[in-house]
């Protein structure tokens, strides 16, 4: 597993050490070994954990390390499933604190469990939903990650009240032209804009990736997120 996280690393330019690297294989076949006991994933084989799961996570890590000259202290990741993209960057970030959510138990106890296994002490992990950790998380991060959760204009109501005024939500997607076009008026209702659009590779099959960085001007109407299952339902 490490000679083809070595190599993808390479093809996208970043550079981790090796006690980093050490971990990530641990979590890849930790994860290959919980899977088979619970559905966690269906990519499940090294070349995909190491491209679809880890590399796809950390192309978003150049927008840790500098942005905008701004320091990041608190970053959530919503329906973050085995991880991803949140396990993976608190894995590489320790001084960013990561919190990590979904409404999945079975994905909770693996995330828990490989926190204790790997000692990692910059992430919480929560068995919730976006709609009800609201309550008590309202305006407390600077960015806000979700990979395959669901449409924009929903996945924009999930994460834009939790971010700071002027915090970021990086969104990930494969195809984005259509859902931006449907997300205006959730842009709008929310207080987001779309100040970047990032297109990138994945390094082994060249699948095309895009990183929509979404900014929180103002504060949010404390009516969003409205109640658990209406965002999807009834999306803005
Ligand atoms: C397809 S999985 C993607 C998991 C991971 N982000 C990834 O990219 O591999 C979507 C996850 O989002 C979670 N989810 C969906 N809606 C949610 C919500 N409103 N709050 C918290 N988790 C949610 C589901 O439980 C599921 O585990």
């Amino acid at each position: 597993m490490k000679k083809i996280l070595e190599k993808g690393l390479g093809i996208i330019n970043l550079k981790l050490d090796e006690k980093t690297m050490d971990k990530l294989c641990v979590y890849g076949e930790f994860l290959q070994k919980k899977n088979k006991i619970v559905n966690l994933t269906s990519i499940i084989d090294d070349e995909g954990i190491i491209e679809k799961h880890f590399i796809d996570s950390l192309l978003l890590q150049k927008y840790l390390e500098n942005y905008e000259g701004v320091e990041i202290k608190n970053v959530i990741d919503v329906g973050t499933g085995a991880g991803f993209p949140g396990m993976v960057l608190a894995i590489v970030n320790p001084n960013i604190n990561f919190t990590l959510i979904d409404s999945i138990g079975k994905k909770v106890e693996f995330l828990k469990e490989l926190k204790e296994k790997l000692g990692i002490e910059n992430v919480n992990i929560y068995k919730t939903r976006a709609e009800d950790f609201i309550k008590e998380n309202r305006e407390k991060f600077d960015i806000g990650v979700c990979r395959a959760v669901s449409e924009l204009r929903v996945i924009l109501e999930y994460i834009i009240p939790f971010l700071k005024v002027g915090g970021s939500f990086l969104a990930q997607k494969v195809n984005y032209e259509q859902e931006l076009e449907e997300a205006k008026n959730a842009l709008e209702l929310l207080n987001g804009e779309v100040i970047k659009i990032d297109k990138m590779r994945l390094p082994f099959n060249g699948e095309n990736r895009v990183v929509l960085n979404i900014k929180k001007t103002k504060t949010t109407d404390k009516r969003y997120p409205r109640r658990a299952g209406i965002p999807v339902k009834r999306p803005l």
